[in-house]
C-alpha cells in the first residue's frame, strides 16, 4: 500500500478535504494521538469501508493532559503510524505541531457541560475541555462527512456527540466497537506502560466486565449486582486500585439502577502508575 500523504499545515489539510468533496467523494476522519494499535486501525478500516477517502489525524493534544499526567512520555512514532495507516488504505495523515494548533494567544476552550463532569471528568477535571476543543478544531480543519471514534473511550463518545450536536457541526459521528487482545484486555496505547506483571493484573478489568455481562445475559437487571460483580474482580486484584464502576443508560452518562434498556458498564482503575478504562454494552 502507498504511504499516505503526510500534511502538517492546517490550510493544506482543509484544502485536501474540500477538493475530495468537490470531486464528489465522501471523506472520513479518524482522530488519534498516534502510537497506533489494532484498535485505532479498526477505526481507519471502518472509515475506508464507509467513505471514499480517509484522513487520519495524529496529534498528542497537550490540553487534554493535566500537568501531572503523561503528556511528555506519551509514546510517539509518526513514521511507523503513517506506514500502518497506509497499509489499511488511509489516504492522508494530518500531523500538526503544537504551535500550529495552539499559537501564542489562543485561549478558546469548549465546556460541554454535564456529560463531561462525572467519572473521567471528576478524576481528570480539565480533560474533556481539552478533548472537546481539539476535536472541534480537528473537525473544522478536516471538515469530513464522518468522524470515527472508539467505544473504548465511552465517555469521550458521549462528550463528542453532545459537542457536535450543540455546535451544529455538519458531520456524522460513528462509534466503532472496542478491539481486544486475545486474552480480553482492551487495546490501549497506555498498555505499553505496563510491566509483564501489571499486564497480567490488568486483565481483571475486562474479566470483571465480562462477569457483569454474563450476569446480565443470565437475566440480572439490578445494576448494583452488576456493579458488584465487576467491582469484586477488580478490587480483589493486588496492585490494582479501582476508581469507579458505573452502569449508564447507553449513549448517556445517566446512571441507572435497573437495566431495562440498553446500558453500558464502565470501569476505571489504576494498575501501578497506569490508568486504564474499559466498558461493555449490556443490550
Ligand atoms: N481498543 C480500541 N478499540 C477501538 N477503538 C479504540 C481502542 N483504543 C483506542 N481506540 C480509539 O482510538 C481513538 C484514538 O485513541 P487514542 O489515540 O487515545 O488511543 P488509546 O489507545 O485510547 O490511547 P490511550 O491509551 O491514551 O487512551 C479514540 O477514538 C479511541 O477511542
Ligand atoms: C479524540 C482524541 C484524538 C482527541 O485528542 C483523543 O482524545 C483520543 O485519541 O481518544
Ligand atoms: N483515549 C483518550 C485520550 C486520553 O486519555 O487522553
Amino acid at each position: 500500500m502507498p504511504t499516505p500523504l503526510l500534511i502538517h499545515e492546517i490550510d493544506a489539510t482543509r484544502q485536501w478535504v474540500r477538493e475530495r468533496q468537490r470531486a464528489g467523494e465522501t471523506v472520513g476522519v479518524v482522530p488519534t494521538m498516534g502510537a497506533l494499535h489494532a484498535g485505532h486501525l479498526s477505526l481507519a478500516e471502518a472509515a475506508t469501508k464507509g467513505c471514499d477517502r480517509v484522513i487520519a489525524t495524529v496529534f498528542v493534544n497537550p490540553t487534554q493532559f493535566a500537568p501531572s499526567e503523561d503528556f511528555e512520555r506519551y509514546p510517539r512514532d509518526l513514521e511507523a503510524d503513517a506506514k500502518k495507516l497506509g497499509d489499511v488504505g488511509v489516504d492522508a495523515v494530518f500531523a500538526p505541531s503544537v504551535e500550529a494548533m495552539y499559537p501564542p494567544g489562543a485561549t478558546t476552550s469548549i465546556d460541554v457541560g454535564s456529560v463531561a463532569r462525572p467519572f473521567e471528568g471528576a478524576i481528570r477535571p480539565t480533560h474533556f475541555a481539552g478533548v472537546a476543543t481539539v476535536v472541534a478544531k480537528l473537525l473544522l480543519i478536516a471538515p469530513a462527512d464522518r468522524a470515527y471514534f472508539g467505544q473504548k473511550d465511552y465517555q469521550q463518545t458521549v462528550v463528542v456527540r453532545r459537542m457536535v450536536a450543540d455546535l451544529n457541526l455538519p458531520i456524522e459521528v460513528v462509534v466503532c466497537p472496542t478491539v481486544r487482545e486475545a486474552d480480553g484486555i482492551a487495546m490501549s496505547s497506555r498498555n505499553a506502560y505496563l510491566s509483564a506483571d501489571e499486564r497480567q493484573r490488568a486483565l481483571c478489568l475486562s474479566q470483571g466486565l465480562r462477569e457483569a455481562e454474563r450476569l446480565h445475559a443470565a437475566g440480572e437487571r439490578d445494576a448494583s449486582k452488576l456493579r458488584e460483580a465487576a467491582r469484586r474482580a477488580i478490587a480483589s486484584t493486588e496492585g490494582v486500585e479501582l476508581q469507579y464502576v458505573a452502569v449508564l443508560r447507553d449513549g448517556t452518562m445517566d446512571e441507572v439502577e435497573t437495566v431495562d434498556a440498553p446500558a453500558v458498564i464502565a470501569v476505571a482503575a489504576r494498575v501501578g502508575q497506569t490508568r486504564l478504562i474499559d466498558n461493555v454494552r449490556l443490550a
